[in-house]
């Protein structure tokens, strides 16, 4: 099974990236895991919707058949840490892979929403993409262990 987390814009601060790179090394004993990050898009005049639109036209471009694509976005649905391992379980049972895609600055485009099999929310509350991604990795790690019986998740 392969695990995609594609993000849009970089970490500049260096503030989480070394959490990232913890879990996504963890990860890798467990999972074939990589992880994109894509440009934010300005926009031709910089308006936020032309910029979501380029972003999304990038975001989609990486999806293969094979792919379950998990948007993230905090209207979508909330999941406990059991509930998303067996999602990550029935993907990987289903020989699918898990393509999952964090919005920049301005958020996802509702074409990528509308075209995911599944949206979901990490908490009601807004994130910076860039914590959004420390928690996603760190979820996606603990899925594992708990579908390996591994005393991780308490
Ligand atoms: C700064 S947020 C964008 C907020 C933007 N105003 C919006 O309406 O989506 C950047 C990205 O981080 C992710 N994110 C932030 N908070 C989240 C949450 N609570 N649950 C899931 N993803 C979240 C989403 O992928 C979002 O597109």
């Amino acid at each position: 099974m392969k695990v995609r987390l594609v993000s849009v814009g970089r970490d500049r601060s260096g503030l989480y990236e070394p959490a990232v790179q913890e879990y996504a090394s963890r990860l890798a004993h467990y999972t074939r895991f990589e992880l994109v990050e894509l440009p934010e898009a300005g926009g031709k005049k910089g308006k936020a919707t032309d910029a979501r639109a380029l972003e999304a036209d990038a975001l989609l471009a990486r999806r293969k058949p094979q792919d379950l694509l998990v948007a993230l976005d905090e209207r979508g649905k909330l999941l406990d840490s059991v509930e998303f391992s067996r999602y990550v379980g029935r993907a990987r049972d289903g020989a699918k892979d898990l393509l999952l895609v964090i919005g920049g600055d301005e958020g996802l485009d509702e074409r990528v929403r509308q075209s995911a099999d599944l949206v979901l929310s990490l908490s009601k509350m807004t994130l910076p993409h860039r914590l959004a991604r420390v928690v996603l990795v760190e979820q996606l790690y603990r899925a594992f262990t708990l579908l390996k019986g591994e005393p991780y998740h308490k």
